[in-house]
């Protein structure tokens, strides 16, 4: 059985990755997480998730590395996450009843034969109008600050979206089935492990 390190410090790739019933690592990358000028958003999240990857993987002779990044985009404008009060208001008060995109760069890489394959997820996101007050309220919850766009669908900020198009979990933070297939790839069958470890939902649910 392949070892697999997950490459990152984000507590919902984490649990995504665990709700799958896999066995796996966690590494912190070790990045600077700059963006380069002319690349396009997708690009620009497959090259974070790539140098978040290769962080881990350079120092391993076997195993599997998962790197992600997400981003927000709007427009021409990318958001990363918010760094104070003020600019977490400013998201939102950008994405308040407009659509936008959230994409997740992932790359997995298999150290031993050094194969490296990535993609990106996009899905499209409609937000409600947001009144002055809401605003200030979710933020005041504490919940934007390490989240890109300065929301979290998975919390709070559910009452923010009207309606996704595309996988949910790729807004999270990791398109769960799109690496499913990646993995595979490389010799990991997620869904057959689950099934030999007995997890999966109990029948009544
Ligand atoms: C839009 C959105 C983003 N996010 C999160 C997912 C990511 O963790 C974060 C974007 O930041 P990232 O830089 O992609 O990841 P990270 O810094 O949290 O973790 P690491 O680099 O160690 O892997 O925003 C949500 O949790 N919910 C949402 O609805």
């Amino acid at each position: 059985m392949k070892r697999i390190v997950l490459a990152s410090e984000s507590p919902r790739r984490y649990h995504l990755l665990k709700n799958l019933g896999l066995e796996f690592e966690v590494q912190a990358p070790k990045i600077v997480e700059n963006i380069k000028e002319g690349l396009k958003p997708d690009q620009q999240a497959v090259e974070l998730a790539r140098a978040k990857a290769w962080s881990i993987a350079r120092r391993l002779h076997s195993g599997v590395v998962v790197g992600a990044d997400t981003v927000v985009v709007i427009g021409e404008s990318i958001l990363g996450k918010p760094c104070d009060r003020n600019h977490a208001i400013e998201m939102l008060a950008l994405l308040s009843g407009k659509r936008h995109q959230v994409i997740t760069g992932i790359c997995v890489i298999d150290c031993e034969s050094g194969l490296s394959l990535e993609g990106a997820e996009t899905t499209e996101v409609y937000f409600r109008y947001l009144s002055r007050e809401e605003i200030l309220v979710y933020v005041d919850s504490g919940e934007p600050y390490d989240k890109a766009g300065g929301y979290g669908i998975q919390g709070l900020g559910a009452l923010l979206v009207d309606r996704i198009e595309g996988c949910y979990y790729n807004v999270v933070g990791l398109p769960v089935a799109r690496l499913y297939c990646m993995l595979k790839q490389v010799g990991i069958d997620i869904l057959a492990r689950g099934w030999e470890h007995g997890i999966g939902l109990p029948r009544n649910y």
